[in-house]
């Protein structure tokens, strides 16, 4: 799968640089695009004997005429509808002109019970919401369980924000054309395209140097470059130490799971800073994670003088009950560098002044990584949250430029974004990792990749990547101590990736 991801507004620049450099016209990418759409459904709807092809006015619709014609000459009995015929001299309309087939009204149509369905309305061009018709069309393709293919994008999709723009078509199976847009990605988009392809369509890869596209796809391409391995002349703390802050004696459990994904994420040391009336229970569950006692901001200062960790964690089951923002502030005030990930109660704790916390950490030699659920994120950034207007994606954005911190902005379509305008959308993402402490372990793996000096970034992203892995390939029953237990297979086939692919 390819790693860049292009909004509907650089996917038409880039149709557009390839057309002037040709050697195909705008109508030669259609017919391609057409036929890349035709191929998949043969491939998996060969003895189908009816086909309904929807065709909307634009070049969404152009594709579905291409489609149409091409079923029909490989035998299929193919009923076109039509929403209103393509505007002259476009593409679409040569498309319709070179369809054998005669369009149907689309408020005659009624799909029947399982019926196969190639949505080709509307698709990187959809600016508002699906015209009376065509969202009756969508509901009842949903209501009778109709088999739907989306050409480029589910209509009704945002092909920026993987919103629905009110109501949209729900396929089994959508073909999209060259790279991913960030709406096949983003919730509830992502749920809506099914399976999903991306078709060669001949565009050259070449018009991606023109475009520079700033959002990617989380796959390990992304961040295999700097991931980082061990080498000879290392010992346990060079490797990376990571302190993880635990909370009072009946909520001690969230750092060590933090503790122990952070050393099986390769971290050579760990140790958790517990206030004295936690460290007999810490003591009891730690072995080779190590121990010591911290009670107050001030004592965070003693231990970093002592020996400053390259990374912290700061805020699973922390409490709320203790000054979480002093303990904070002491962190990024008193390393001497390194990374800070700020989770849970760390985050929750600065509701009320969001800036102090931005302000310390643009003044510290701390680099601060963030780790909101949606929950969190509302408290940090209210405004953005609140925003409909935003995706999810320019809501990371926006909260990463005003921090400036990473944001990794935590959910079923995790985005992490950076500062400097990067962006990545995760993919491999399963809801068997909506159970409790699951973030926890994911505060760890990030910190213990940030101690091995992998930069902010691309730690948060490859610990998103890997956490999702691990909860894959479990599956069934995962709890969040299983997940640190699961890094070992994880890294070990990360490692094997050859970095130069
Ligand atoms: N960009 C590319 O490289 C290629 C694009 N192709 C196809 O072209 C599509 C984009 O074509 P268009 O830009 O013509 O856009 P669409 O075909 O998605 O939409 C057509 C026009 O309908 C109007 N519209 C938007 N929302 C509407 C609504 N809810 N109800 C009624 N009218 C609405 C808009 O004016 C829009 O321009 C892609 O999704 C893809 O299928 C392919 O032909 C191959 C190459
Ligand atoms: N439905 C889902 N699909 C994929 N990932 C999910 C889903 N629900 C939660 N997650 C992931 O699980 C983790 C939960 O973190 P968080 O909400 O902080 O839980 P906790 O505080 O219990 O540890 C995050 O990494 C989040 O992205
Ligand atoms: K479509």
């Amino acid at each position: 799968m390819p790693i860049e991801l292009l909004s509907p507004a650089e996917m038409g620049e880039a149709d557009r640089i390839a057309i002037s450099h040709g050697p195909f016209d705008g109508y030669a990418l259609m017919r391609n695009a057409g036929a890349a759409v035709a191929a998949e459904v043969l491939r998996r709807f060969s003895g189908e004997k009816h086909i309904n092809v929807l065709c909307g006015p634009g070049n969404n619709g152009g594709d579905g005429y291409v489609v149409a014609r091409l079923l029909r000459e490989a035998g299929c009995a193919v009923r076109v509808i039509a929403e209103g015929p393509p505007r002259e001299g476009t593409d679409a309309a040569l498309a319709a002109r070179d369809c054998p087939l005669e369009a149907g009204p689309l408020s005659a149509f009624e799909p029947d019970a399982g019926s196969l369905v190639i949505d080709a309305l509307y698709g990187a061009g959809l600016t508002r919401p699906l015209d009376r018709e065509a969202a009756r069309v969508a509901a009842a393709c949903r209501n009778a369980c109709a088999r739907v293919v989306a050409v480029d994008l589910p209509s009704g999709i945002s092909g920026d924000s993987g919103r629905a723009v009110g109501e949209a078509f729900e396929a089994m199976l959508t073909v999209t054309f060259f790279r991913l847009k960030p709406g096949h990605l983003l919730e509830p988009g992502r749920a809506s395209c099914g399976e999903i392809v991306v078709a060669d369509i001949g565009l050259p890869e070449t018009v991606l140097e023109q475009i520079a596209p700033r959002t990617l796809v989380n796959l390990p391409a992304l961040w295999l470059a700097t991931y980082p391995r061990p080498t000879r002349q290392q010992y346990k703390y060079s490797r990376g130490h990571v302190a993880v802050f635990s909370g009072g004696p009946g909520s001690t459990g969230a750092a060590r799971l933090s503790a122990l994904a952070a050393a099986r994420s390769g971290a050579g040391a760990v140790t958790v800073y517990s206030p004295g009336n936690a460290l007999a229970v810490n003591a009891a569950h730690l072995t080779s994670i190590m121990l010591r006692r911290v009670d107050d901001p001030d004592a965070v200062r003693d231990a970093l003088a002592v020996r400053s960790p390259d990374a912290f964690v700061l805020g699973p089951g922390f409490g709320l009950d203790r000054p979480v923002r002093e303990w904070a502030l002491a962190v990024l005030k008193a390393s001497a560098g390194g990374v800070v990930v700020l989770d849970a109660d760390g985050i929750t704790s600065f509701r009320d002044r969001p800036e102090a916390l931005f302000e310390a950490a643009k003044s510290s030699p701390l680099d601060l990584i963030l780790t909101p659920h949606e929950g969190e994120f509302a408290r940090l950034f209210p405004d953005l949250a609140a925003d409909d207007g935003l995706s999810k994606l320019e809501k990371a954005r926006g909260a990463a430029a005003r921090s400036g911190a990473v944001v990794i902005f935590k959910g079923p379509d995790t985005v992490i974004a950076s500062a400097d305008g990067r962006a990545a959308i995760n993919f491999n993402g399963t809801p068997w990792l909506a159970t409790a402490g699951s973030g926890d372990v994911l505060a760890g793996i990030v910190a213990g990749l940030a101690a091995q000096k992998m930069p902010p970034f691309d730690a948060a992203c490859a610990a998103v990547w890997m956490h999702a892995e691990a909860a894959r390939r479990f599956g069934p029953g995962l709890i969040a101590e299983d997940l640190p237990g699961l890094m070992p297979q994880v890294l070990r086939e990360i490692l094997a990736i050859d970095p130069a692919l």
